[in-house]
């Protein structure tokens, strides 16, 4: 093991920035085609180990919600608190294929809701794997890296939070240039939809895939090119919970919004600004006409987010 300590890294938020189905596997998973990038606001997750003898075998996880929205009218799933929990899965792959844990407590803040298609269970099982090998000083080896799909099709493109284009299921990734950091403002509408219900709403056909040419675009003028995507999960959702549909036209009426639409299957949306104070003051304005709403407002990072939030010395466990 490493130094011991702890270490603490940002799980943050995923905005699918567009998401095309198109098509279905024989599994009957939807072949997607999605453009992401991660804003600079997420959960947290700490990890502290020791090196002292005798170290106490075992992973410890300790789960605070504390810091998620929870008011009245709102519907959000559970954070499992044990065995369920991705960190907890994430942890116990990474005792299967980079070996033994030993004494490693892993803490959890959360900060996103759950279940609002901000990807934080994914982002958080990330951040888990990123605190493990941090604290071992040990790789996230390729073998690993892949085996994550099994944990959840948006933790393959967590483990670096970028810039990305996904397809198949989210595990087909490819790094994509955006022009220059996005002014967000992410709204969740107090109310969960599950992803399974969504695709399962879903009626019509397949469409195509994000053009090669918007791709490039989006190196130039982002908003532009995104301009010209879609996501093909949004008319399902909004039949699930039509609290959606009014999301994003309170959001898309914004003072300086760009564009506004749905993140993953929901119920989150987002929207784009050209300039960060006017999502700040936007963010602020619609926080104060709904209350019972989840607004913030950040930035998505072109260059992808740095994930260290710090590393200092820690007591050591005990039993
Ligand atoms: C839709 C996306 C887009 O980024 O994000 P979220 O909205 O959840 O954040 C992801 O593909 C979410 O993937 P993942 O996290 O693995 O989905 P899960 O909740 O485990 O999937 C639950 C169920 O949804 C359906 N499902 C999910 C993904 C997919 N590509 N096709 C599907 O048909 C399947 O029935 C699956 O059993
Ligand atoms: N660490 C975690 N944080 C949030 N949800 C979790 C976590 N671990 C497991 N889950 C479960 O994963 C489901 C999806 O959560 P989340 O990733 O927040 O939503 P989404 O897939 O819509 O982006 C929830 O129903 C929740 O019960």
């Amino acid at each position: 093991m490493a130094a011991p300590g702890v270490v603490v890294e940002l799980a943050p938020a995923k905005v699918n920035l567009c998401l095309h189905v198109t098509g279905r596997r024989p599994d009957g998973y939807h072949r997607l085609d999605t453009v992401v990038a991660f804003a600079e606001l997420g959960d947290t997750v700490s990890g502290d180990t020791v090196s002292v003898e005798p170290a106490v075998d075992g992973i410890f996880l300790r789960v605070s919600s504390g810091l998620m929205p929870v008011g009245k009218g709102m519907t959000a799933p559970v954070v499992p608190a044990a065995v369920d929990n991705l960190v907890w899965r994430a942890a116990a792959l990474w005792g299967r294929e980079a070996g033994e844990l030993r004494a490693v407590r892993l803490t959890v803040d959360k900060r996103l809701p759950a279940g609002a298609g901000l990807g934080g269970g994914s982002s958080d099982a990330a951040a888990a794997l990123r605190a493990l090998s941090r604290l071992t000083g040990r790789p996230l080896g390729a073998r690993l890296r892949r085996n994550t799909v099994g944990l959840g099709a948006d933790v393959p493109m967590c483990l670096e939070p970028r810039p990305w284009r996904a397809r198949g299921i989210g595990e087909r990734l490819q790094p994509v240039a955006l022009g220059r950091d996005l002014p967000v403002v992410l709204v969740w509408p107090g109310r969960a939809v599950a992803t399974p219900a969504v695709f399962r709403a879903r009626s019509g056909g397949f469409g195509p895939a994000v053009p090669e040419r918007v791709l490039e675009h989006l190196a130039t003028d982002p908003l532009s090119a995104l301009a010209e995507l879609r996501n093909d999960l949004t008319g399902a959702a909004c039949a699930v919970e039509p609290a959606i549909a009014e999301a994003i036209a309170a959001v898309g009426g914004l003072d300086g919004c760009r564009l506004a639409r749905m993140s993953g299957s929901g119920s989150a949306v987002f929207g784009l600004f050209d300039d960060g104070a006017a999502a700040t003051v936007a963010a602020a304005a619609l926080q104060d006409r709904r209350p019972g709403w989840w607004v913030r407002a950040g930035v998505l990072r072109a260059a992808g987010i740095d994930t260290r939030l710090e590393r200092r010395p820690v007591a050591p466990l005990t039993a």
